[in-house]
């Protein structure tokens, strides 16, 4: 078992055209590593007695990007350490969190010059199984669905209508009839991603012009197994779940109406549901109650936030003063995470066998104990030779045959 602190990330991404064309300044600022700085817009530099009441804060994060920062940095101080730990059997999860247009898709998808965290981890970690599979067979299999208005989508197979939760018998939350993908190659992928964030509900927003209105949710099991056969088979099994959330916005910011007003009521009602869960978790002495069924989200979710995963937010602001207040609660919501605190342990146990492959064990051990039996017959028998040439040996004393050691005795 390990205790898996909250990982928190911050990436703040370039102005907009539209922001540039609005003059809007830059009020989000990476300090260092760990810290950005929201200044307050309104504020006038030369107002002394208004600066004590000034609204810019610093926040500290675990790692903080701005505009330089490539995909690349962004996945390695992310999610790139969490690969070792999944072909282990250590749970994993990465969600992107952020208002409407602040990247999240950017991060998480990427385009195809500059591929995100998606592409990144299945690459990593499918070099990782090839270097341990001398002795131990993996099985890798993906799914990728979306959470709309509370209801379920195969992407990879969205004329299957909308599909259920169900727990399984090990308590477990599984997608029931998804379609899973088993494949190991990272072009595939990055085609059979695109072709399915293409069917993702997204429509044109005050916000951002092709917003995306569900969560997305890219779902990869990992199964391990040793290669040598054993009657008691020990299987390691574990899950990474990587999100691309809907934007955090209030519905009444973006001017929505009519449809628009009711699916963002249902993405806050998920994504209050996942708050309020970070603020249980978070709480050190209160309140240890975590309501995981409020959403589709946080049901698919409990294992990640409180239970049995390693979790990494990276969450996502625009640098941009029109978008100050969406930041501030952005930056707050995201400072909350931090205290998460997950145990996180190994997934692992024993596969019951099917009678045929009992069969073939007890043919296999059956074999080796037929091979033992007379490997012991043919070391017997040689040791009754050297009985019977022995004494005759030692009888012969004197003669130049003899051992050194038997004429000393003599
Ligand atoms: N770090 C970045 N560098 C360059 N371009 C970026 C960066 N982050 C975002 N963008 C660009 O900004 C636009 C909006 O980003 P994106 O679609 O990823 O936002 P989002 O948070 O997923 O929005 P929504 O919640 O509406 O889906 C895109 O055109 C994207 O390419």
């Amino acid at each position: 078992t390990q205790t898996g602190g909250e990982h928190v990330a911050l990436r703040i991404r370039p102005l907009s055209d539209a922001e540039q064309e609005e003059s809007a300044s830059v009020v989000a600022h990476r300090v260092d590593e760990q810290m950005v700085v929201l200044m307050d817009p309104m504020e006038d530099p030369d107002d002394v007695l208004r600066a004590n009441r000034s609204r810019e804060k610093t926040y500290m994060f675990d790692v903080a990007f701005d505009c330089s920062a490539t995909q690349e940095e962004v996945y390695r101080a992310t999610t790139k350490g969490l690969i070792e730990g999944l072909i282990s059997g250590f749970n994993a999860t990465v969600f992107a969190y952020g208002p409407t247009g602040c990247g999240k898709t950017y991060t998480m998808l990427g385009t195809d010059t500059e591929p995100g965290i998606y592409v990144r981890t299945l690459n990593d970690l499918f070099r990782a199984i090839e270097e341990t599979s001398d002795d131990m067979q993996y099985s890798v299999s993906m799914s990728y669905l979306e959470i709309y208005n509370e209801m379920i989508r195969d992407l990879l197979n969205p004329s299957s209508g909308f599909l259920d939760l169900r727990e399984d018998s090990k308590g477990e939350i599984q997608v029931a009839g998804i379609t899973e993908v088993s494949t190991i190659n990272a072009q595939e992928i990055m085609e059979l991603l695109m072709k399915g964030n293409k069917q993702r509900t997204q429509e044109p927003t005050a916000a951002n012009q092709t917003s995306s209105r569900s969560h997305a949710v890219l779902q990869v099991a990992v199964r391990q197994q040793s290669r040598c056969p054993d009657v008691l088979q020990e299987v390691r099994f574990a899950r990474l779940f990587m999100i691309d959330l809907a934007g955090s916005e209030r519905a009444a910011q973006t001017q929505n109406r009519g449809q628009r007003l009711k699916e963002g009521a249902h993405i806050n009602r998920s994504l209050l549901a996942l708050g309020n869960c970070i603020n249980a978790l978070s709480e050190k002495h209160g309140n240890k109650y975590v309501n995981y069924r409020d959403s589709k989200l946080t049901r698919l979710l409990k294992d990640s936030l409180g239970g049995n995963s390693r979790t990494i937010m990276i969450a996502h602001i625009s640098p941009a003063s029109v978008a100050f207040e969406e930041s501030r609660n952005t930056l707050s919501y995201a400072d909350r995470a931090k205290s998460i605190r997950t145990r996180v342990k190994r997934n692992l146990f024993n596969v019951p066998y099917h009678i045929a492959q009992y069969t073939s064990i007890i043919a296999d051990l059956r074999g080796e104990i037929q091979r033992l039996k007379s490997k012991i017959a043919e070391q017997s028998r040689r040791a009754d030779i050297r009985n019977v040439q022995g004494p005759q040996t030692q009888y012969r004393e004197g003669s130049s045959l003899c051992p050194a050691p038997f004429l000393m005795r003599a």
